[in-house]
């Protein structure tokens, strides 16, 4: 998957124009682990919103293996880049029809369905007792858990994940890290999550891109990253932030 081009600012209507991200430019690969970083409102939910063309940019091109994503079926895109939002619906299914809608659209039979979400509801631990339920009787945590296995029930080639620990316990935060490396290690999964917790994202990824008010400041390695300098830059962002709000 390619994001490229630069959204530049019309001379015209520059003075006008509040650009949400700028001059945006890498490239992820297959069996990428990839922690999205910055600083609340620096622009990672809306990046993850281009990238499975929830929103469209207002220049640049994003691409997926080669194809413009304009180009994709809105259908065949969702299929093969999978997007988890922090606050998930189920839109009045019952889990179990939640998991299933996904694969129904791809028209595999009941059978293929049913061993699908079996796999990935071992995997991920999902109680059985769930899947009658609507989302008006789960939690926020449950809620979210469900709309991760939805996510992987499709085995998409990207998966974009939006703060996805930030209502789980730590049990669950663990497993899901856990299944997350393997799906990119062993199934080749690119998986791309937006997190602020700095120590989940460090024993999990192993790349970087940490965006700064719409910019990217930094695309790198795990391993070339000073983390701790990104914790006090993200820490400064944030507290200024805060000073400007109050
Ligand atoms: N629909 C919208 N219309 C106008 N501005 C928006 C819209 N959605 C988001 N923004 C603004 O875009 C900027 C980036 O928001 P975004 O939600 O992408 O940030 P974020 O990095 O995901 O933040 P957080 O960590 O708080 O979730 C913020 O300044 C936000 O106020």
């Amino acid at each position: 998957m390619l994001l490229s081009g630069k959204t530049r600012a019309d001379e015209r209507l520059a003075a006008d124009v509040h650009y949400l991200l700028r001059e945006l430019s890498f490239e992820v690969f297959r069996g990428d682990r990839i922690a999205l970083v910055g600083a609340s409102g620096a622009g990672k939910t809306s990046l993850l919103r281009l990238l499975n063309r929830l929103s469209e940019p207002t220049g640049g091109v994003i691409y997926l293996d080669n194809q413009p994503l304009p180009q994709i079926p809105a259908v065949a895109l969702r299929q093969q880049v999978a997007l988890v939002l922090q606050e998930s619906k189920l839109l009045g299914m019952t889990v179990q029809q939640a998991l299933a809608y996904p694969l129904t659209l791809r028209h595999l039979d009941k059978r293929a369905i049913q061993d699908r979400i079996q796999k990935w509801s071992d995997r991920l631990h999902l109680p059985s007792d769930w899947l009658e339920r609507t989302e008006l009787q789960l939690s926020v945590g449950q809620r979210q858990w469900v709309a991760i296995v939805r996510a992987l029930v499709a085995e998409p080639k990207v998966l974009l994940l939006d703060e996805p620990t930030a209502s789980l316990d730590m049990g669950r935060s663990d497993l899901l890290l856990k299944v997350l490396s393997d799906v990119a290690q062993v199934d080749g999964t690119t998986v791309i999550m937006a997190n602020h917790q700095l120590e989940l994202a460090e024993q999990w990824c192993d790349r970087v891109l940490h965006l700064e008010q719409g910019q990217l400041r930094q695309d790198l390695t795990a391993q070339q990253l000073d983390w701790q300098a990104l914790k006090q830059t993200l820490v400064a962002a944030e507290t200024q932030q805060s000073e400007e709000w109050d």
